[in-house]
């Protein structure tokens, strides 16, 4: 237990009444130890939030009038925003799902809503003068959760609402004759810089004031240079404004009670009002669904870091635990409350992993462009190999596919944004913190029994692979507004994409074997011993030579008397008799001179039949002149795959001698030969008659 001095250090905290370890009764609420005191304590308060339209502002605006029924007024800072005024767009957000129950349980909540118009970037907030009064005058609590959470936001705007706004709050709050407690919103990874964060305020990177000063001047070309300098150690605009601002909050806290949670990464709900509601696509939220989709196959992030995810009732709970407390025990300098579970219930991201893919293929997301099989990886390059394999290549063939039944190229666009997306995020996911939470057990035993019910911020209780479940489900019908009754028709879908898959590997797998592996000296030594040597027992001893080659090129049964054996030759392999030299890329096959026809065998090997000039034929393959044929009286038959390539087979022979390098098969005969001489590296042969 500990309270922090406006110079960041820990000073003793003494509960109020430390006899029942719990709230005693105050001047500002009435409770005993085992009643709702922090319920109680709303009751016949007006409460000031901002950032109420966004995800954590909705949550605290209706576990506060479903939780505290007797709280008075809510009065909600709103802009307006694509032509809807304040009023309108609160009427919208209360439409959402996630008011059902408080709906149910209390039709007339919203008359205690009222939305007050402010721009918070705006001199003054942009309130009116009638607005300030009514504030000033009725506001006991505030509630500061609006932010950009952009991580990507241009400096100068991300300190505009994130510092110079809440500024401007503070001094709104000074004026504020019945106020009990300013709670300011920050987050965990305001001092990421660090790697073990207390429960205290850092020393700001830069004094507020001046660069405040500083950015009014420059234009945004400017500003926009200098900001990967300025930001130094933070990884993005939003985590630097988020310190500065928790500078700005002890600055010019003054007087007031004022308290700042930090929360970690704020997920979907745990319990309340119901398990696994979300609403967008930030944070994990967005790489789960991506994942889910099938789209997401790989990311950086490390296993075994800490994945420090917080149930947002959670961090409401707290909040409004901490509202309550700082109201009440009007700690003497700004208490800081990390709100994390690393420290208290780990959990990993490589459990993540498992848990997110396990729930989507058991609770598939509609139209999913792959089936779900995402790895994350802290190896830079392999997950690079896997963007290239995984992301970029399916891209292009959908893409091309697409292309090609008329329609929009759409999926390298949509990777695009995900990786910009992803990379963004890397940075919290390939390592982890340790953050003190003293002061969230401390409030933890502060409230009674029943308020610990019904503020429930014990994370030691929360059971992470059914959360993991909850919260992907949630995605699923809160976010992407999916029915669960649609489930085997995403099953089904399923099953049809596996389907592809596996033609397409087959298909994939022939393509690659023909296309390299069958033109590969290396790949076929190491295949040949794998296959079944055909020849019988007859060639063999009547052509011994034959058994220095590999493989046989098996004609049907033995050959006749005058013919000689077939003998297989690999697809590189040449042999020359009156050659000539050839480039270095081009591989040179055998030219003879007496005629007829060559009999081909199969694949890309050329069939000549008597006495033209060479022609090329294409490839890699040659050219002849004058042929000799192949077989004399029927053609070599293989019986290989089409990979293997059979080639000349000559009367009156002597073998050829090996060329090439270290895995070279002496091949075909010939009549009145010298042996062949290599000439480079392990195509070429040169053979002189
Ligand atoms: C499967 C196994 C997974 C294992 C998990 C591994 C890792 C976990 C991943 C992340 C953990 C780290 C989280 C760190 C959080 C730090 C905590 C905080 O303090 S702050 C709160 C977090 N803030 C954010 O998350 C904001 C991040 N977002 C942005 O900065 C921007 O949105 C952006 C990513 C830069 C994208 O900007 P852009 O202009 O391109 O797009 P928009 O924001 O306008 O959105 C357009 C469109 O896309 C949707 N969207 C937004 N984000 C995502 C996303 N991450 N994935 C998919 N889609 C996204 C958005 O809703 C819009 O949709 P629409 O046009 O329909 O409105
Ligand atoms: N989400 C998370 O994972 C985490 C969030 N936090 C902190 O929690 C707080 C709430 O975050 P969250 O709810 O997720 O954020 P959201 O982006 O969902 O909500 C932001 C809110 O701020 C309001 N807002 C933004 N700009 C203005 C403006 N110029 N004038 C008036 N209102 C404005 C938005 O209103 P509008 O609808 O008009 O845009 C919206 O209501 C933030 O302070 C954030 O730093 C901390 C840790 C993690």
């Amino acid at each position: 237990m500990g309270r922090r001095l406006r110079d960041g250090n820990v000073a003793s905290h003494t509960p109020q009444n430390p006899r029942t370890n719990s709230c005693s009764r105050w001047e500002l609420g009435v409770c005993a130890a085992v009643m709702a005191c922090v319920s109680e304590f709303y009751a016949g308060k007006c409460v000031l939030i901002t950032g109420a339209t966004g995800f954590m502002g909705k949550v605290l605006v209706e576990k506060l009038l479903r939780s505290c029924p007797e709280v008075k007024a809510l009065y909600l800072l709103i802009r307006t925003k694509q032509g809807q005024s304040s009023q309108q767009r609160i009427h919208t957000t209360l439409q959402s799902k996630l008011f059902d129950r408080l709906r149910e349980e209390n039709p007339d909540f919203h008359k205690k809503i009222i939305p007050v118009s402010s721009e918070l970037t705006q001199p003054g907030l942009a309130l009116s003068d009638e607005d300030v009064q009514t504030l000033t005058q009725n506001v006991h609590i505030i509630f500061h959760c609006a932010a950009t959470i952009r991580f990507d936001e241009p400096l100068k705007h991300a300190l505009q609402l994130n510092v110079i706004a809440t500024q401007q709050l503070l001094s709104l709050a000074q004026q504020m004759q019945q106020l009990h407690a300013f709670i300011h919103i920050s987050t965990a990874y305001a001092n990421c810089n660090r790697h073990h964060i207390d429960e205290v305020i850092y020393p700001p990177p830069v004094e507020p004031g001046k660069l405040i000063h500083s950015l009014e001047w420059m234009d945004d070309a400017i500003i926009r240079d200098i900001t990967p300098r300025l930001i130094g150690d933070w990884p993005n605009t939003y985590t630097y404004t988020k310190a500065l601002a928790e500078c700005v909050v002890q600055q010019e806290s003054g007087k007031l009670n004022v308290g700042i949670i930090r929360p970690s990464i704020v997920g979907a709900s745990w319990q309340e009002p119901f398990p696994g509601w979300i609403d967008n696509f930030n944070g994990p939220s967005g790489v789960f669904i991506a994942a889910g989709k099938g789209i997401l196959r790989t990311m950086r992030a490390s296993n075994d870091a800490v994945a420090d995810l917080i149930p947002v009732d959670v961090v409401i709970n707290l909040t409004l635990a901490a509202g309550w407390y700082t109201a009440v025990h009007r700690p003497k300098s700004v208490l800081v409350y990390n709100c994390t579970t690393g420290g208290i219930n780990p959990f990993h991201w490589g459990e993540i992993e498992h848990h997110v893919m396990s729930t989507f293929k058991r609770n598939p997301l509609e139209q999913a462009f792959r089936r779900p099989n995402a790895n994350i990886t802290s190896n830079y390059l392999i997950n690079q190999y896997w963007i290239l394999v995984s992301h970029k290549f399916p891209a292009l063939l959908y893409d091309l596919f697409l292309r090609l039944s008329g329609q929009k190229p759409q999926m390298m666009r949509i990777f695009n944004r995900l990786h910009k997306a992803i990379g963004l995020l890397e940075y919290f996911s390939s390592q982890d913190w340790e953050w003190n939470s003293d002061n969230m057990n401390m409030l933890m035993n502060q409230l009674s029994t029943e308020d610990r019910k019904m503020f429930n911020f014990d994370v030691r209780q929360l059971n992470w692979p059914e959360y993991i479940e909850n919260y992907c489900i949630g995605t699923k019908k809160y976010v992407l507004n999916e029915d669960m009754a649609d489930i085997p028709a995403a099953r089904q879908h399923l099953r049809k994409l596996r389907n592809i898959r596996y033609t397409f590997n087959t298909v994939l797998l022939v393509f690659i074997w023909r296309v390299f592996i069958a033109r590969s000296q290396m790949a076929r030594n190491i295949c040949d011993p794998l296959l079944p040597d055909l020849t019988t027992d007859t060639q063999k001893l009547e052509y011994p030579y034959q058994q220095n080659t590999a493989i046989y090129c098996p004609c049907l049964g033995p050959a006749p008397a005058h013919q000689a054996p077939c003998t297989t030759v690999y697809g590189r392999m040449t042999v020359y008799d009156r050659v000539w030299p050839y480039d270095r890329v081009r591989q040179c096959m055998a030219v003879y001179d007496s005629v007829w026809p060559c009999t081909t065998v199969y694949g890309r090997m050329a069939v000549y039949d008597s006495v033209r000039p060479c022609t090329t034929v294409y490839g890699r393959m040659t050219v002849y002149d004058s042929v000799r044929p192949c077989m004399a009286v029927r053609p070599c038959t293989t019986p290989y795959d089409r990979v293997r390539q059979c080639m000349a087979v000559y009367d009156s022979v002597r073998p050829c001698t090996t060329v090439y390098g270290r895995v070279r098969q002496c091949t075909a005969v010939y009549d009145s030969v010298r042996p062949c001489t290599t000439v480079y590296g392990r195509v070429r042969q040169r053979m002189a008659v």
